[in-house]
């Protein structure tokens, strides 16, 4: 069996591990952290756990996680790489859903995260998890910087155009216009997140910059292959519901790419791709049909046949977007099939 420690496992993203990982067949949970609760009974907090998950939160300067084969980071940012160096020397491989491990320019992380980076060294060797574009790197990888949950619904749905040997679009001027549930913003309490503020409300937010932006472009640009420069609008909003992403994208394409047939382009692309579901021609993909489940949900549309592309994207932000991308890593990590444990079929309504 794996055994796998969890911090942070009182958040939104820490809780959706646990409740993947109980009842994944080749994982044992040994340790779960919480600086504020611990002591606490796990199932006390999370009445939904209750006889699945018999553990109790500890705090993470009492647990020892080296002894664990896998520790997920599901921490605010800055966390995991502070624990990084110790954890690799004692053979333990890491996974941060936070944004330690993902921007490659220290100058990046350090301009948006407001944070000096611990590890440079450690975050030149970590593997970007967006499994769809880098399964074979992950595979192999000690130390995995999970996508964001924006970054994987817009990243999945222009990897087709971007992937694609020949330019196909207007890379300097794609658009991604991107909602959100509230669930997004994490369990702690803040005024934006009150009922009373985000119920029957609507708005957009970090439009004048957000850090998922640098992340994005760094992402799209590796798909080219580093050969194209990429230009982004990207326009988070927040959505009055709980879970889910809605991303709608749009790009212009080239003259020469007019001929192509996009649906089968977008098919191709993701046959192998047990979790990325390319819909028919004419389809409006909905948040709740992802809702509680791995799978990401794609529509491609080309209105009245012009140059604009319109990507439809629907993903569960704490899952796809965060928790069940970090048990697809641990799967292809462990060299187990991609879908062990992730199998979860979206909850309807
Ligand atoms: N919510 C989402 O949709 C997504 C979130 N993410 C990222 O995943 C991470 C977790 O997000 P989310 O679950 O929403 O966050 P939450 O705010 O809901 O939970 C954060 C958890 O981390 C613990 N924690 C906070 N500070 C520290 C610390 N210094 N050391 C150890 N533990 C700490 C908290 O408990 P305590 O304070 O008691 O220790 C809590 O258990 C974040 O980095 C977030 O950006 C990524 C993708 C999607
Ligand atoms: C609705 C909402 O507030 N969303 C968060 C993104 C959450 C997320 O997945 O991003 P990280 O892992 O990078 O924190 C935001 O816009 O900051």
């Amino acid at each position: 069996m794996i055994k796998v420690g969890i911090v942070g496992g009182t958040g939104y993203t820490g809780v959706e591990l646990l409740r993947i990982l109980s009842t994944h067949p080749e994982v044992k949970l040994t340790a779960i952290t919480a600086r504020s609760d611990a002591g606490l009974p796990v199932a006390d907090m999370f009445p939904s756990l209750r006889g699945i998950v018999d553990l109790a939160f500890t705090s993470p300067e009492e647990t020892d996680l080296t002894g664990c084969d896998v520790v997920f980071f599901a921490t605010p940012h800055g966390v995991a790489m502070s624990h990084a160096r110790k954890l690799l020397a004692a053979g333990v491989r890491i996974i941060d859903l936070a944004a330690d491990f993902r921007l490659k320019d220290t100058a990046e992380f350090e301009k948006w995260y407001g944070m000096p980076h611990a590890c440079p060294d450690i975050l030149q060797e970590a593997v970007y998890g967006l499994v769809e574009v880098n399964r074979e790197a992950i595979r192999k990888a000690r130390v995995i910087g999970l996508p964001g949950c924006y970054p994987t619904s817009v990243q999945l749905g222009l990897a087709p155009l971007l992937g694609h040997g020949k330019p196909l679009v207007n890379e300097s001027m794609l658009i991604a216009d991107c909602k959100s549930g509230v669930s997004g913003a994490g369990r702690r309490a803040s005024v934006g997140s009150l009922f009373a503020e985000s119920s029957d409300n609507f708005h957009a937010y970090g439009v004048k910059g957000h850090r998922h932006l640098p992340e994005i472009v760094q992402g799209l640009k590796a798909i080219t292959g580093n050969t194209r420069e990429i230009g982004l609008t990207f326009v988070p909003h927040l959505t009055p519901m709980i879970r889910g992403i809605h991303s709608t994208l749009y790009a212009t394409l080239r003259p020469e790419a007019s001929g192509i047939d996009f649906q089968s382009l977008y098919e191709d692309y993701y046959r192998n791709d047990p979790f990325v579901d390319v819909l028919p021609a004419g389809s409006h993909p909905e948040t709740r049909s992802v809702r509680a489940s791995n799978y990401l949900r794609i529509a491609v549309h080309r209105p009245g046949n012009g140059n604009t592309l319109v990507i439809l994207v629907v993903e569960d932000n704490l899952v796809k977007g965060a928790a069940g991308q970090g048990v697809q890593c641990l799967n292809l990590m462990c060299g187990l099939d991609e879908t062990t444990g992730l199998k979860q079929v979206p909850v309807l309504p």
